[in-house]
């Protein structure tokens, strides 16, 4: 394996190799700054003791999930030193020498830390330009030993960002007219699976032949992002590709994952996204999925399709036969969500 990395370090590089000579899909047009602002949601007033204020917040989140698929989480309770620790210690883990990184070189779907580049590049005919670092942070927990500090930093992380995440989930199991906490047991999340996943972006040469990752959906419920500053993130909206530029201090970003799309039974779509690259600074980003537990069968609930008065339009399929799936072969679009569809 090859990293991005080392190749974008190599002295004189003027040309992208072809293997990462990527066509953007002609029928695309590139992508405009947002014009509609991204949904926010506070926190704050989606846990507030006042009905009214909680109400008026899981309307907004109906909104954003339906109409967006994404959306801005501000007053999360996450402090900004730890997002920020998060952030450098995954920095100083891409700065390691190759031969300490490759201790942890991909082995395969579910081996709890996985370093590596593109994103299965067994299957690809084009690579990404993107190394990655992929850890299982719950429901067991696991870390790489270097650099010093990263193991606290991210069991903290991980721990406030399933916090939010059963608080958002909360919302959302009321906002698709479900008791508060049926989400959470239907889909077993005291055992949810939860990935961390360092995507690092190094400058390219030729930012407009090569992707960082292709347009795709993420297969979990809810996947949290943060990022050092440097846009490249693009949503697909009403047929169109936008770019989001976390320009809003200590905010996460949140978009809606496949197994939130099959629950909902389609209420809430999985946003297709994508991440371009840019010929002067490298750009990391953080992601968290949380999913289901590995062993829920996941299917479109009862509720909400007996309320609408509409049939299941997903078959029920096991999370883990599900990430086993999408990981397994090229990224492309939500060409995975089909082979699910009814
Ligand atoms: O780097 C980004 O902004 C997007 C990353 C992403 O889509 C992912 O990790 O699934
Ligand atoms: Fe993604």
């Amino acid at each position: 394996m090859n990293s991005v990395k080392s190749l974008a370090e190599s002295p004189d590089l003027k040309h992208i190799p072809s293997i990462y000579a990527y066509s953007l899909n002609s029928t695309d047009p590139p992508a405009s700054d947002l014009q509609d602002p991204i949904p926010t949601i506070d926190f704050s007033l989606l846990t507030s003791t006042d009905p009214d204020l909680r109400s008026q917040m899981i309307r907004e989140l109906d909104i954003a999930c339906k109409d967006w698929g994404f959306f801005r989480v501000i007053n999360h309770g996450v402090s900004e030193s730890l997002m920020k620790m998060v952030i450098e210690k995954s920095s100083e883990f891409f700065c390691m020498r190759e031969e300490e990184k490759k201790e942890y070189e991909d082995k395969g779907v579910l081996d709890p830390i996985r370093y590596g580049t593109s994103f299965n590049h067994n299957k690809e005919a084009v690579f990404c330009w993107r190394d990655f670092l992929k850890i299982i942070v719950h429901p067991d927990f696991h870390s790489p030993h270097k650099p010093l500090g990263f193991r606290d930093v991210l069991l903290e992380y991980s721990k406030k960002v399933r916090e939010l995440v059963k608080g958002l989930l909360s919302g959302i199991s009321t906002s698709l007219g479900l008791d508060q906490s049926y989400v959470e047991e239907a889909l077993k999340l005291q055992s949810s699976l939860q990935i961390l996943i360092v995507n690092l972006y190094p400058p390219c040469p030729q930012p407009e032949l090569a992707i960082g990752l292709p347009p795709h959906s993420d297969h979990g419920l809810l996947t949290l992002l943060i990022n050092n500053g440097v846009g490249g993130l693009e949503i697909k909206r009403n047929g169109k590709w936008i770019s989001v530029n976390n320009d809003y201090p200590n905010s996460f970003l949140v978009n809606t994952g496949d197994q939130l799309e099959i629950f909902s039974n389609g209420e809430y779509k999985s946003v297709e996204h994508r991440a371009i690259v840019n010929d002067a600074v490298t750009r990391l980003s953080v992601t968290v999925t949380n999913g289901p537990s590995l062993d829920a069968v996941v299917e479109p609930a009862k509720l909400v399709t007996e309320e609408i008065s509409r049939p299941a339009y997903y078959i029920p399929m096991k999370y883990k036969e599900y990430l086993e799936m999408q990981q397994s072969n090229k990224l492309v679009g939500k060409t995975c969500l089909d082979r699910v569809r009814i």
